[in-house]
């Protein structure tokens, strides 16, 4: 059975053209013009693009004493509904857990995904054990990315030195550090002082989190990584001074990547200040929402490359998970959706604005992070032999978005009544049609994990130049007699 999308535009992240792709077997089988086969798909004043990757997704996580609410079959489904065909979520082992148990969970919760998927592994502990196992699991089980919390102190945060040695580790294995930078130990300090002063709302939660502690935590964690000699990708950049950070090191010829959140780019910290306290509570999450400053700093980001992706970081909570914090904002599960507002909610902001061009879009949300997580061009690209992981975007199609029609499994949206331009006429995930003008047919277990090799140019060009810059004895003759 073959499909072609017929009379649109082609628009990746270099090049915009009038063709039709047709589909074969879950793969792009052919570029051009008039194409046929059995089934054709209108595109007529579309644009047909790559389909979006989430690099950031928590489904089902266990996380503050309960689960994240949506699962691997609610969670992509929102995604293929918003034009995301790819999620990366996280194997999180707990403490002591060995990394491989924790991989088969994931593995088993993903079974019901409707798109294809992929996971970080999370570093919660150090250990000979992290340290083997860390090996087996980018070398054999497909991973090649490992997420490591400088917040969450007494739960999930990794000090320094065990971070230096993962970052290490990862330099050796081919594999690429991400980091949660917020200073965990300020953090714990400052939520303390607020609660001890009766400041116990959600707005408190913001305060406990400021702009400098994300700042400090990202500069440190890149500095890092340099003595390690490693890149690495800071996860939901949210503010000046982490980009500060982020856009110094790259200046500066370190591989340093960031992501800010569609959360981040379009809600501001005024959210916290809503009367309604389950209003504040369901948008708590970490680093908080900014302020306007911090936006256009992120917005600019997209704009200049210093920033490469955009997320959702999408970790949704019902309002009655958001309620354990009623009395003691350190105890709202933090975390929000997104998932199928991620491309729309880009689009209205950044192209309809002026602020990015369609191709940006296609880059940010899509291709280049295909090509920072190793699975480029099989994904994050239309090209023959691609995956056929594809949205056809209808720049005229409108809605509000709204918790009563979102696939999402949570009781509200963060984005509610906001109005968007620009959604999915058709998305395809390995050329199954799982989407057509908003009517969801997606297959339940469709989706497949995608194994990524490890990294052989940056991490060889980068331990090339360790080696070569690396502490040598200087060899004398003639040394003179001890002066003792
Ligand atoms: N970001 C957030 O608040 N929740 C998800 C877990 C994390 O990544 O920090
Ligand atoms: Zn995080």
């Amino acid at each position: 059975m073959s499909t072609v999308i017929k009379g649109g535009t082609v628009v990746t992240a270099d090049l915009t053209y009038e063709a039709d792709v047709a589909i074969e077997n879950g793969r792009v089988a052919a570029i051009g013009k008039g194409l046929s086969g059995d089934e054709t798909l209108d595109a007529t004043g579309c644009y047909v693009m790559p389909g979006g990757i989430d690099p950031h997704t928590h489904l089902e996580m266990p996380f503050m004493g309960t689960y994240s609410s949506d699962d691997f079959e609610s969670g992509t489904r929102a995604a293929l509904a918003g034009g995301t065909t790819m999620v990366v979520d996280f194997a999180l082992p707990s403490p002591d857990q060995s990394l491989l148990d924790a991989l088969s969970m994931w593995h088993n919760k993903s079974g019901r995904a409707n798109c294809d998927y992929s996971y970080h592994m999370a570093i919660t502990w150090w250990g000979e054990q992290v340290f083997n196992e860390m090996e087996t699991v980018v070398r054999e089980k497909g991973i090649n990315t490992f997420k490591h919390f400088m917040a969450y102190k007494g739960a999930l945060m990794v000090d320094d030195d065990e971070m230096f040695a993962s970052f290490q580790r990862c330099a050796e294995l081919g594999a690429l550090p991400l980091v949660h930078a917020e200073n965990g130990d300020v953090v714990a300090q400052l939520q303390a002082k607020l609660l001890a002063e009766g400041n116990n709302g959600p707005e408190a939660h913001a305060y406990s989190r400021p702009a400098e502690v994300e700042g400090e935590a990202t500069n440190r964690a890149i500095m890092i990584a340099d003595m390690a000699g490693v890149p690495v990708y800071i996860v939901h950049t949210s503010c000046e001074q982490a980009h500060e950070a982020i856009r110094r090191a790259r200046q500066n010829g370190i591989r340093a990547y960031g992501e800010p959140l569609i959360q981040h780019l379009t809600l501001d910290e005024s959210e916290y200040a809503n009367p309604d306290w389950d209003h504040a509570a369901r948008r708590v999450m970490s680093p908080p929402f900014r302020n306007k400053k911090h936006q256009d700093s992120l917005w600019a980001g997209l704009q200049a490359g210093s920033l490469s992706c955009v997320a959702t970081d999408h970790c949704a909570f019902t309002t009655e998970q958001k309620r354990y914090g009623v009395g003691d904002f350190t105890r709202i599960p933090n975390g929000t959706g997104g998932l199928e507002d991620r491309m729309p909610m880009l689009w209205t902001h950044g192209v309809n604005t002026g602020r990015l061009t369609m191709n940006e879009f296609v880059a940010v949300t899509s291709t280049n992070i295909a090509k920072i997580l190793n699975t480029y061009p099989r994904k994050g690209a239309i090209l023959v032999g691609s995956d056929a992981d594809i949205v056809v975007w209808d720049p005229s199609k409108e809605k509000t978005i709204s918790s009563k029609t979102q696939q999402s499994a949570i009781d509200y949206n963060v984005f509610e009544g906001k109005h968007v331009k620009g959604l999915p006429r058709y998305v395809l995930s390995r050329g199954l049609v799982s989407i057509v003008d908003g009517e969801v047919k997606t297959r339940e277990g469709h989706g497949e994990f995608v194994a990524r090799e490890p990294f052989q140019a940056v991490n060889k060009a980068l331990s090339t130049w360790k080696e070569i810059t690396s502490p040598r004895k200087v060899e004398r003759s003639g040394i003179p007699a001890s002066g003792v």
